[in-house]
Order: C-alpha cells, then sequence, then structure tokens
C-alpha cells in the first residue's frame, strides 16, 4: 500500500519497540526503509527483536536498555543516540496500566501508570525537541494514545488522565513547535490484543471481550495500526499537525468499553486483588 521506500533515511525511536504494538510498529517502519532505535527495560527482549528486524529486512537498529521513567536515563538515551547524527522521529508507544477500582489504588499505584505513560512520554519528547529546535533539524512525534482521551475509562483512571494528559502535549506543542519544524501527532487504538494489554485489562471473569462489543465485530490487526503510524510520520502525511486519528472500528461510539466492570462484584474484584498479590 505504500512505495517500499516511504521511510527511507528516517531515524526512528519507537519506545517499548521490542514487544507488543511497539514491536509491530518496528517492523513496519523497518520495512519502509527506515534505521529502528528500539528502547524498553527487559534488554533480552530487545535483542530479540532486534536481531528479527535484522534478519527479516537487513535493517540498521540500535536497542537501549532505558527505564523512561527516568529523566536521566531518557536524557543519557537521547545523547547517545544523537551522537551518530539526529533522530527524525519519536513514537511514544510504551506506557503501563492495569483495572483496579479507583478508590483501592495507592498512591504508589497511581505513580507506577503515570511515571511511565505520562512522564516518561514527556520526557523523551521533551529532549528530542529540544535537540531538534537547537539544530534546526525537522522532527516528528507519534503518540500511541487511547480512546480513553474521549471517552475517560472506568478502572484504569490514571491510564486515561495520562493519556489525556499526552493528547493535550500533542495539541500544544503542535502548535508551539509548528513553526520550528516540529510536528505532532497521535493515534487512538481500541483494542489491539498484546500480551501486555491482555494480561493488565483482561484477566480471567471479563466478559467475551472487546471483539463481540465491537461494532465491526472484531479486534485491530496490528498491521493496521502499524499501516498508521507509517503514513502519519511519513512526509506524505506533512500536512498533519496536533491531530489524533481513533482506529478503534468505532468501539468508543458506542461505549467506553469497560461497562462490564461496573457489574463485577465486591467478591470478583476482592480475588482480582488477591490473585495480583499472589502473583
Ligand atoms: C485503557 C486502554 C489504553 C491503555 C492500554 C495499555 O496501556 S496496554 C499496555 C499494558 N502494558 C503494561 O502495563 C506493561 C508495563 N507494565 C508494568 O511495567 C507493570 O505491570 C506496572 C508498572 C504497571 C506495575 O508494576 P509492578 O507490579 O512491578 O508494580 P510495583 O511493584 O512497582 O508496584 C507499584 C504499585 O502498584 C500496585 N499495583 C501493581 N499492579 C497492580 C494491579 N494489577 N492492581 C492494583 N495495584 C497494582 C502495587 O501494589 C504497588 O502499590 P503499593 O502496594 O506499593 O501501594
Ligand atoms: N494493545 C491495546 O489494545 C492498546 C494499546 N494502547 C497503547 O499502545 C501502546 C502499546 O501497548 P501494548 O503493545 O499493548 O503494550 P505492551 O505491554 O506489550 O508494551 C509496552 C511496552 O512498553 C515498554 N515499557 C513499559 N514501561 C516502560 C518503562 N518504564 N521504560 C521503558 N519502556 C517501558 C515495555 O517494555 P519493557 O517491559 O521491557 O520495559 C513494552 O515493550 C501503549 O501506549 C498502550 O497504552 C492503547 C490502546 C489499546
Amino acid at each position: 500500500m505504500f512505495e517500499k521506500s516511504l521511510l527511507a533515511h528516517k531515524r526512528i525511536l519507537v519506545t517499548g519497540g521490542g514487544s507488543g504494538l511497539g514491536a509491530a510498529m518496528s517492523h513496519r517502519f523497518a520495512e519502509l526503509g527506515a534505521e529502528l532505535l528500539i528502547c524498553g527495560r527487559r534488554s533480552a527482549t530487545l535483542d530479540e527483536t532486534a536481531a528479527q528486524l535484522r534478519a527479516a529486512y537487513n535493517a540498521k537498529v540500535h536497542t537501549f536498555a532505558c527505564d523512561i521513567r527516568d529523566a536521566n536515563a531518557v536524557a543519557d538515551m537521547m545523547a547517545a543516540i544523537w551522537q551518530d547524527g539526529p533522530l527524525d522521529i519519536l513514537v511514544n508507544n510504551a506506557a503501563a496500566t492495569f483495572i483496579a477500582q479507583s478508590e483501592h489504588l495507592s498512591a504508589r499505584a497511581a505513580d507506577a501508570i503515570l511515571a511511565p505513560t505520562l512522564h516518561g512520554a514527556m520526557y523523551c519528547t521533551l529532549e528530542a525537541g529540544r535537540r531538534w529546535i537547537e539544530s534546526d533539524h525537522n522532527g516528528v512525534v507519534l503518540s500511541i494514545l487511547s480512546t480513553s482521551t474521549i471517552t475517560g475509562r472506568a478502572f484504569t483512571m490514571p491510564s486515561a488522565m495520562a493519556k489525556s494528559a499526552l493528547l493535550a502535549m500533542t495539541k500544544s506543542l503542535a502548535v508551539e513547535w509548528g513553526p520550528k519544524g516540529v510536528r505532532l501527532v497521535a493515534i487512538a487504538p481500541g483494542p489491539f490484543p498484546t500480551p501486555g494489554a491482555t494480561g493488565q485489562l483482561h484477566p480471567e471473569g471479563r466478559d467475551s471481550g472487546p471483539a463481540a462489543r465491537n461494532p465491526l465485530g472484531r479486534v485491530g490487526e496490528h498491521s493496521e495500526l502499524a499501516n498508521l503510524a507509517s503514513f502519519l510520520i511519513s512526509d506524505q502525511a506533512g500536512y498533519i499537525n496536533g491531530e489524533m486519528v481513533v482506529q478503534d472500528g468505532g468501539a468508543h461510539l458506542r461505549s467506553s468499553g469497560a461497562e462490564d466492570l461496573l457489574h463485577w462484584t465486591d467478591t470478583q474484584w476482592a480475588a482480582q486483588r488477591t490473585a495480583r498479590a499472589k502473583s
């Protein structure tokens, strides 16, 4: 669907690029000619994905074991990246969430979600943006958000807060940094099952799942998200700035996606907390 060289000569950092949707996007970007830089906390996962990208597309790939909750670690990673030349595109993909009754969230639990999802993405954006502006180099920031930015999301309140704040960042910087050559865009995915999302959001005991509730009767394919991301970060989308594209089969128009949890009993929630404590 795209020219094979759509992303040729682009250096792209995908946070959380070792697994899930981050890995799916990295595969598509590499296939379209990009040089990939992927970061996450688990080196082994990053190395495995990097090896796959090199074998499949002969791609140039660099890995960075970096916890984006740590602003100094993000600054060090960006400095290391820039030593080999400027980055062209940042994809804010790394995030964390879990379902919980908000009245049971401790401050530490809420921060465990806000720290990587909001602060980590903001640190990455500020570090990349400042370097682009200082060197007069054009840049693109794509943030992977959620339809919770539109509907809110019961039982994942900190994630909904973080994603909504990143949408505010996208819109704010689109105006502030647009004149300086930096473009910001976002995607709000609906359900795209990954081991991470399924493990955190769909424990046993939830209803039959997001496919049944979706107007299109199915969940998203990773290739669909990767294709949309490829377009949005490419020069072909050069006049799209400050926008979030929803890709959810129309699900958010029907519901916020968590209504089934309203019917969980206190016993089910207690079992969920116990299961979590045991794991
Ligand atoms: C909505 C759609 C959009 C978004 C989709 C996605 O993001 S999909 C992507 C999804 N992918 C990912 O999320 C991948 C990344 N996920 C992660 O890195 C981790 O799972 C984590 C950071 C979320 C939790 O890390 P960890 O378990 O090492 O946590 P920790 O030891 O650092 O404890 C910190 C505090 O949090 C508490 N707490 C923790 N879990 C639960 C829970 N289930 N229940 C209740 N509470 C929980 C824990 O008890 C502690 O509080 P306390 O007791 O001290 O007051
Ligand atoms: N899958 C879905 O249905 C949906 C996903 N999304 C969004 O899509 C994105 C990807 O989700 P998905 O692929 O499902 O999730 P995964 O759990 O599979 O991936 C999360 C990635 O983020 C990395 N990560 C987490 N915390 C940190 C950290 N502190 N520092 C650096 N890297 C970190 C993880 O690597 P490591 O553990 O090695 O650090 C992992 O590679 C997220 O932003 C999510 O909110 C939005 C709506 C729906």
